[in-house]
């Protein structure tokens, strides 16, 4: 016996919004339990799960007709549910990961979001990326999403030249910060800028940092376009690094405030992304393509909650953050916007340095451990690479730490039940809404108290499955979807193993067909125990595999 929950509202109809108050309610108070008629099972539970038992009919099976990666499927046949890693993995592509077998080593990996940092290579290049990645999805059944990182109107410093790939600079060297253009020879020690006003506004006495401080200089002659400059902390500058400048302490935010957020070749990038379907643009208005914040402004940090909300998530960015703020504040940053992000149901990225030692050495530093370990707890969504996979030296092992590391932390978190006391605040603005909130605050509370094996979710768009995993349950979440770009989407988020399934409106049938078609890949057993959802049938319904 399967036992469910049903709401019996005619679910997702605008117009009970407008009804006289007391018919919101008459829903509710027709909340029964029911026993579902399973038509292909006849299931007897019992108290103990030893007792459990199942008889199933034969239900033809077709294998290819769900999607999921050969590296899931694996994992879930080798280690089962408990395993699976509920953090997501993100990476940035460059140099030392584009070829088509790098990227699929990153996939074999646990790569889930593969990052285009526009700032950097042709357009053909991103193109040729994107392409790959769609194949190895095709060939290969995996869901990798595609984000594609705009550049922005932030000041940066052009190439090095000659090709160089980073250049020294050491204390008390004397460089040249220009705006003017260069074709190929470059005078040694000079560094173009991205912006034309920079020599305008610059004075005597600045420091201008580095990529955020990783080098720092203090002005000190201004000539025409030529900006001289002292190395004050000696560091690595590194092909189109960030530039920022300070005066007596604070961030100078002159004209370069009023540049806008998008700019030119912001939006021909972006009309580039959605020509190549990518899933994901970092900062943008465009519809149907997941839109991310990136937070690294102190301006985004006044207004944070507002920016959340119009996006449909968020990057805790913290290279350029811990520029423009001071770095003892940018944890505290990061905590708050990991919490909003959680409060308003949308996915939270945390980027940047974390695994930064890497990029040269095969071993993490024992603090980064300790910071990608806090970024887990804090339950954010993803964690993102960046130099550590575009153009360091051990780009597969730097993802194999996050995996680990993630891996381990969740297990301690769950072990020690660290549950939230704070209950989540509702979010839903209608009726239909609300109800399809409290049915997965209720699903994922029931699925840590019942000890069940699986969440399964059955959505359309995808919002059922991401109110499941703000939850953020003990048990791994099955989203199954109809679309191969919601499944895509979805594997940004946390816990959930996206599948796409053509499904219908029945969820008997559904459920008949989700369970032959996993237990015929070995990926659940009869008698496992899971929960479902669906946001057709607004319901939930408790039962053992059969
Ligand atoms: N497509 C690419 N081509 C060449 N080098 C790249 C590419 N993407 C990233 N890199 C290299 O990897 C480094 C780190 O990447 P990352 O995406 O963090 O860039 P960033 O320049 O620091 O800026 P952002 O603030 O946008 O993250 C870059 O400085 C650059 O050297
Ligand atoms: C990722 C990014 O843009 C930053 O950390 O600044
Ligand atoms: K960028
Ligand atoms: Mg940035």
């Amino acid at each position: 016996m399967s036992q469910s929950i049903q709401f019996s509202t005619p679910s997702r109809t605008p117009h009970l919004l407008h009804l006289p108050h007391s018919r919101f309610h008459r829903p509710l108070t027709s909340l029964s339990f029911r026993q579902f008629p399973l038509k292909y099972t006849s299931i007897r539970a019992s108290s103990s799960p030893e007792e459990r038992s199942v008889v199933a009919t034969a239900v033809s099976t077709d294998t290819a007709a769900i999607d999921v990666d050969t590296v899931t499927e694996a994992e879930l046949k080798e280690n089962g549910f408990r395993s699976t890693r509920r953090t997501k993995l993100i990476c940035t592509i460059g140099p030392a990961t584009c070829g088509f077998e790098q990227l699929e080593a990153l996939a074999e990996g646990g790569m889930n979001v593969a990052r285009l940092n526009m700032c950097h290579g042709t357009r053909e290049w991103h193109r040729d990326v994107i392409r790959s990645v769609r194949k190895l999805n095709e060939e290969k059944g995996f869901a990798v999403a595609i984000m594609m990182d705009t550049e922005g109107s932030e000041i940066h410093m052009g190439d090095l030249g000659g090709g160089e790939s980073s250049a020294k600079s050491e204390d008390g060297e004397v460089w040249t910060f220009t705006v003017r253009a260069f074709d190929s020879s470059r005078p040694a020690r000079t560094i173009s800028v991205s912006y034309d006003g920079f020599a305008e506004d610059v004075r005597v006495g600045d420091e201008l940092l580095v990529d955020g401080g990783m080098v720092r200089f203090e002005v000190i002659e201004k000539i025409g376009p030529d900006v001289k400059c002292l190395c004050t902390d000696p560091g690595l500058l590194l092909p189109r690094a960030n530039l920022t400048f300070w005066r007596d302490g604070s961030l100078v935010r002159e004209r370069n405030a009023m540049l806008p957020t998008i700019s030119s070749k912001d939006w021909l990038d972006i009309d580039f992304g959605i020509a190549e379907g990518v899933d994901f643009i970092a900062v943008s208005f465009v519809k149907d393509i997941g839109v991310i914040a990136k937070i690294e402004s102190i301006d985004s940090l006044t207004n944070l909650e507002e920016i959340i909300l119009a996006s449909d998530g968020a990057m805790v960015a913290r290279g350029d953050l811990g520029a423009q703020i001071p770095l003892e504040q940018v944890p505290a940053a990061q905590q708050r916007i990991v919490k909003v992000c959680r409060a308003l149901n949308k996915p939270v990225i945390v980027a940047s340095q974390l695994l930064e030692s890497m990029i040269e050495y095969p071993t993490p530093t024992r603090a980064e451990v300790a910071d990608v370990s806090e970024a887990v707890r804090q339950r954010s969504d993803a964690l993102m690479l960046s130099g550590e996979s575009a153009m360091g030296q051990f780009p597969d092992k730097a993802l194999t730490v996050l995996r680990s590391v993630s891996l381990r932390i969740e297990r301690w978190w769950r072990e020690e039940k660290r549950y939230e006391s704070t209950p989540l605040q509702p979010i839903g603005s209608g009726f239909s809404d609300r109800i399809s909130e409290e049915i997965c605050n209720s699903a994922a509370k029931m699925a840590n108290n019942l000890g069940v094996d699986a969440v399964f979710v059955y959505t359309k768009d995808g919002h059922m499955a991401s109110l499941v995993s703000r939850c953020r349950p003990d048990c791994p979440i099955f989203a199954f979807t109809t679309t191969t770009s919601v499944r895509r989407r979805l594997n940004l988020q946390w816990g959930l193993i996206p599948f796409r399934l053509s499904f219908s409106e029945d969820m008997e049938s559904n459920l008949n067909k989700t369970f032959s078609l996993l237990k015929s890949r070995g990926m659940i057993k009869s008698g496992d125990l899971v929960i479902a959802v669906s946001d057709m049938l607004q319901s939930i319904q408790v039962m053992n595999v059969p």
